[in-house]
């Protein structure tokens, strides 16, 4: 359980500053919507709802990136979802800034600039530190309350995620509690029946670490994708290799070969491998292979088979939790989508507690038109979730607990 306040304890009537994650793919320079503006609307219009003046934060990007860009689009965006206006200032906490937050009425909202484009954002220090950055120390006096939503950014020590609450009265937002107690429920909650996780995606050296710290927390691992292939590669199967062009595997191989060995050994009795796999055939198809029977290390293999998806959603069907870490194929080439799509189809008619995770393989519950009420949780998170599911500290969190236990 976590022990911050959340905005149930928040006064009436309060100048509010809220960190929210809207960090989004950018195209032709325009941000793209997705969940997470559709869930931080939540937080915003409860909070102008309820009367308080609303200024958000948020970032997009990093210096030097392409991604890197200002928030003027997000605004448009959130004020879609929420229902309302959401100004926007080309500024943080200069003048510019700091005259539009001391304008806002009750119930009125504005959008700060990219909190990147500061200085003082993004070094990676204490909150101590980052209390006493003129970010912080600028902004917080316009202010009665903090309140942070941005679970996704929780694992970043930045002054507008971790600074504000050593100096505010600070609240989680509905993104940040939700997100928090699902994410968390692997590491914190007690559950009948077996655990299942399903392990895929090409961020194999994330993944590998999760089920490595999992361990016995997890009664079985259902493993699809690059980790997946690279798994049977340690089982002695000619796949998991870069061929035609393909730059994945070999890498994240040297990396993890002695990990995966040990945690194939260890828990082999828990970690189930594909038995076949897919991949274009000549005609273009899709075609399949048991994986028994590939003698070669020449093609790219792209989905788990048909044999595997049908041994996979019983596991499923039996579980009474269902974590998901990555998409089990390339589900984004609908010849390629059965193994996502199946298991998440398994998940979706079984009466489990669910949590998908991963901003890449959330994406295919809409893609393939499932319904996202049928999951328990669909995490918005990336770094933040892998690290929740090990049980590492987020510090944005922890200052927010601090914070509650000074109250
Ligand atoms: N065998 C494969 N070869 C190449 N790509 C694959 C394979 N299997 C899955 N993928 C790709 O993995 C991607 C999802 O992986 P990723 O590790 O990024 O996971 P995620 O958890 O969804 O995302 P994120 O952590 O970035 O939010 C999909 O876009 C899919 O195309
Ligand atoms: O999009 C994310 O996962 C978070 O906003 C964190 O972004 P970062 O990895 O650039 O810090």
């Amino acid at each position: 359980m976590a022990t911050f306040d959340t905005i149930d304890d928040l006064p009436a009537d309060k100048r509010v500053l809220v960190r929210l994650d809207l960090n989004s793919p950018i195209e032709d320079g325009e941000p793209q919507d997705n969940r997470r503006f559709e869930r931080h609307a939540e937080t915003v219009r409860e909070l102008a709802e309820a009367g308080h003046r609303v200024a958000l934060m948020a970032h997009q990007g990093r210096p030097g990136r392409d991604d890197f860009t200002s928030l003027s689009g997000h605004a448009e965006i959130l004020a879609d979802h929420v229902d309302r206006d959401v100004a926007f200032v080309a500024d943080t906490y200069g003048d510019e800034a700091l005259e539009a937050i001391d304008a806002l009425g009750a119930g009125e909202v504005l959008l700060l600039e990219n909190t990147r484009m500061c200085d003082d954002e993004l070094p990676e220090e204490s909150p101590e530190k980052k209390a006493e950055t003129e970010f912080v120390q600028t902004l917080a006096p316009h202010f009665d309350a903090y309140v942070n939503d941005a679970y996704s950014a929780a694992h970043r020590k930045h002054a507008s995620l971790v600074g504000f609450p050593l100096v505010l009265p600070s609240y989680a937002g509905r993104v940040m509690e939700t997100e928090y107690e699902a994410n968390t429920a692997i590491a914190t909650r007690e559950f009948d029946g077996p655990v299942t996780m399903v392990v895929g995606g090409t961020k194999a050296t994330d993944v590998i670490g999760v089920m490595d710290a999992l361990d016995d927390r997890v009664d079985r691992f259902l493993l699809g994708g690059v980790a997946g292939e690279l798994f049977l590669r340690a089982a002695g199967h000619p796949v998991g290799h870069d061929v035609s062009g393909l730059d994945l595997f070999d890498e994240q191989w040297a990396e993890n070969r002695e990990l995966i060995e040990s945690v194939l050994d260890e828990r082999g009795d828990a970690i189930r491998l594909a038995t076949d796999l897919a991949y274009e055939g000549t005609d273009g198809d899709r075609a399949e292979v048991a994986v028994d029977d590939i003698g070669e290390k020449e093609t790219g293999y792209l989905d788990v088979g048909s044999e595997t998806v049908a041994a996979y959603e019983p596991a499923i069907r039996e579980s009474d939790a269902v974590f998901v870490k990555g998409a089990l194929g390339v589900f984004e080439d609908e010849r390629f989508a059965d193994g996502t799509v199946g298991v998440l189809e398994a998940i979706a008619e079984t009466d489990c507690f669910s949590v998908v995770g991963g901003g890449d393989t959330s994406r295919a519950i809409e893609m393939y038109g499932l319904d996202e009420g049928d999951f328990s949780h669909v995490s918005i998170a990336g770094g933040a979730y892998i690290r929740a599911l090990t049980g590492e500290p987020l510090p944005a969190v922890e200052v927010l607990e601090a914070a509650a236990g000074r109250r």
